[in-house]
């Protein structure tokens, strides 16, 4: 913020400053008469020394010397009172203040999601309710503290050094201000830095929370060291935000070593000059009291608690002050830029398709993770070894242990599968009993502990050749929209997808009424404003374009209706290639060729109709999915005949230990 930001901040939050303390009259009197008990004890401290001195110890009379320096003494039990009065009195302004942040907070961020229902997650609300609240209950708190005793000491003690000689006011007074002056010319650099701060602390917040919710989407598409960067350069620059803001601070300390040594260094050098025009030892003694025991720790207070209490204060104050609504305060000191480093060349050369500026998300909102597309460059799928045409099968575990941890009980146990070429396997299990595992491991995102999974003959992990991306895609129950047109989210899996066979794919899976209200192809989508089924067929579009032969879905139609989903699976299904669907639905198991069901240790793989006659789970779960009148079991084209689809021997029962 600029110095005339600043202003603008000072003016946004003023007037309801004032119109704050107006409304806490009796209060600010409360604190007002304690702190007067604090000058008085000021006062005392000074006179105190300077009489004992002139008309106690040196006129030879040590009891009025001991009298007065009594008297100084009390002074202090004095100031202890003042003190505990100025506590009490002090709750009584700060907690109103912290009550009406929190109802403010909570007011924008309601008002901010019924104006866009798609922000009703922004994390900057929270920091704004959490953290930004209690800076501002803190920093008003030792605002007013200091404040107060530096206006009340600052008087005792030039009223204490006018009563001893008026001249040591003429001494002191220029230096202290000139101290003042040096001090409040850092106050706009250093609130600029805080504000800076702020935004990024807030940027940080936001980003993170977009991580949070798109984070299997993000291992989805293998975008995690893209993702991990780009976070990175919003820490590193909040990092470098807060080192300037220590700077100014170092700045800062620097002002207020010359302010509070100078009255010091003045009047010592003052001294003979004073002494000559009559001065007593005792009357610049008091001076040296007042400025040594109160006027330089009251100054010293005053300046760190403005230095960094009052800029934070302000600052954000302001954002509450600042509606959502309201053109939003520049920072002219905003975080740079996240430099996103370059991708390898062989990683994903591809650039992510740019976000115009008219569809940017503001800065509450989340931004869209920016994914990477895989490579337009990508290497075609993997064809089979020859020879082996039709025998490898698309997908295949082998004797597969997987466990979150190595303490935890494993999720998957010495499980057997293999899914030939074309088939379409419908996955069915209760809830955690390891589905989304089960395609994960597949996709090759999660390693086995123990055994293998091969994708189309090759190992589906790190391990396996690069592009995994062109062999298998996994669409999670979360889909993946990013902020760029219709048509680049539909070629996300397949940049160099042509517009015929985008056109197959709108055609296919019956996103033409849905592509249409949004505006064509050409149109820039902004996600927030999608439902999660409408991403959901968008993302199925993807899939069906994608050129891996190996599917993954989990639960990637749960928010569609019957009808729609059955389209959307009898479309990829009918794409050349295979089709594992962890299945939301029992019309979606009686679709597949076959159907796993996972049970621990009673996993069962067969059509349907064998199933049900021989998994008493399978019997449960169709249960509890309701009576539906099966249809026909579809079959896919390029699927394999019966006599190359691996039966239910194939899969071996998944034990779990324990
Ligand atoms: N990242 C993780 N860390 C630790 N445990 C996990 C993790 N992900 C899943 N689990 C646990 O592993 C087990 C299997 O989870 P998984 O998501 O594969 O089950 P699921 O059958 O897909 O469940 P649902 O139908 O509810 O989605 C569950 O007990 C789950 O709590």
């Amino acid at each position: 913020m600029t110095a005339s930001g600043e202003r603008g901040a000072l003016g946004r939050v003023l007037p309801e400053g004032r119109r704050f303390l107006r409304g806490r009259r009796r209060v600010l009197l409360a604190l007002s008469g304690w702190s007067l008990l604090e000058a008085a004890q000021t006062f005392l401290g000074g006179y105190g020394v300077a009489r004992a001195l002139d008309d106690g110890f040196l006129a030879g009379r040590t009891g009025t010397g001991l009298l007065w320096l009594t008297v100084a003494a009390a002074a202090v039990l004095l100031g202890g009172l003042a003190v505990r009065g100025v506590f009490t009195g002090l709750a009584g302004l700060v907690e109103p203040l912290r009550d009406g942040l929190v109802r403010r907070a909570v007011d924008q961020a309601l008002g901010a999601a019924l104006a866009d229902p798609a922000r009703a997650g922004a994390t900057a609300a929270v920091s704004r309710l959490t953290h930004q609240t209690e800076i501002a209950r803190d920093s008003f708190a030792g605002l007013v503290l200091t404040a107060r005793s530096f206006v009340f000491t600052t008087a005792g003690a030039l009223l204490g050094m006018a009563s001893l000689a008026p001249a040591l006011l003429l001494v002191v007074v220029p230096p202290l201000l000139a101290g003042l002056v040096l001090f409040a010319a850092t106050f706009p650099p250093m609130a600029a830095a805080q504000r800076a701060y702020l935004d990024a602390d807030e940027a940080l917040s936001a980003r993170v929370g977009a991580i949070g919710a798109g984070l299997r989407d993000v291992a989805a598409s293998g975008a995690g060291a893209r993702v991990a960067a780009d976070t990175g350069g919003l820490i590193a620059a909040e990092a470098r935000l807060s080192r300037a803001l220590a700077r100014w601070a170092a700045v800062r300390a620097l002002a207020l070593g010359a302010a509070g040594r100078l009255p010091v260094v003045a009047l010592l050098l003052a001294t003979p000059w004073l002494l000559d025009g009559g001065m007593t030892a005792g009357a610049l003694l008091g001076a040296l009291t007042y400025l040594v025991q109160a006027l330089l720790p009251a100054l010293h207070e005053l300046m760190t608690a403005f230095g960094t209490a009052g800029t934070r204060l302000l600052v954000v104050l302001d954002r509450f002050t600042h509606r959502p609504d309201d053109p939003a305060p520049a920072p002219a000191t905003a975080p740079a830029p996240v430099p996103v480093p370059p991708s390898p060349p062989t990683a994903a050369p591809a650039p992510v398709p740019p976000r115009p500026a008219a569809v940017s998300a503001p800065d509450t909102a989340p931004a869209p993770l920016p994914v990477p597309p895989p490579s337009a460059s990508a290497p075609a799928p993997v064809p089979p070894p020859p020879g082996t045409a039709g025998r490898v099968p698309a997908a295949e575990l082998r004797g597969v242990t997987f466990a979150y941890g190595p303490g935890a009980r494993p999720v998957l146990a010495g499980l057997d599968l293999r899914v030939a070429q074309g088939e379409h396997l419908a996955v069915v299990g209760p809830s955690g009993i390891g589905k989304s595992t089960l395609t994960a491991l597949l996709a090759g995102t999660l390693a086995p502990d123990r055994g293998t999974v091969r994708v189309a003959g090759v190992p589906a992990g790190a391990d396996g050749p690069a592009h995994p991306e062109s062999r298998r895609a996994l669409l999670p129950q979360q889909a993946y929209v990013f902020t760029g047109t219709v048509r680049d989210n539909l070629r996300y899996l397949r940049p160099e997808a042509s517009a015929a066979e985008v056109a197959e794919a709108v055609r296919a899976l019956d996103l033409g009424e849905l592509v249409r209200r949004l505006g064509g192809l050409d149109a820039v989508l902004d996600p927030r404003r999608l439902s999660a089924g409408e991403r959901q067929r968008l993302a199925l579009g993807r899939a069906h374009l994608s050129p891996a032969p190996l599917l993954l879905l989990d639960e990637a139609t749960c928010h569609l209706d019957p009808d729609t989903e059955e389209r959307a699976e009898r479309a990829l299904a009918a794409r050349p290639g295979t089709l594992v669907v962890v299945a939301h639905r029992i019309s979606s198991a009686v679709r597949a060729d076959r159907v796993l069901v996972l049970d621990g240790d009673r996993a069962r793989c067969a059509p349907h109709r064998e199933l049900l006659g021989r998994s008493e789970l399978y019997r449960d779960l169709v249960g509890r999915w309701g009576p539906e009148d099966p249809p026909a079991p579809h079959r896919p084209r390029g699927a394999s005949t019966a006599a190359e689809r691996p039966r239910d021997p194939e899969v071996t029962p998944s034990r779990r230990p324990g």
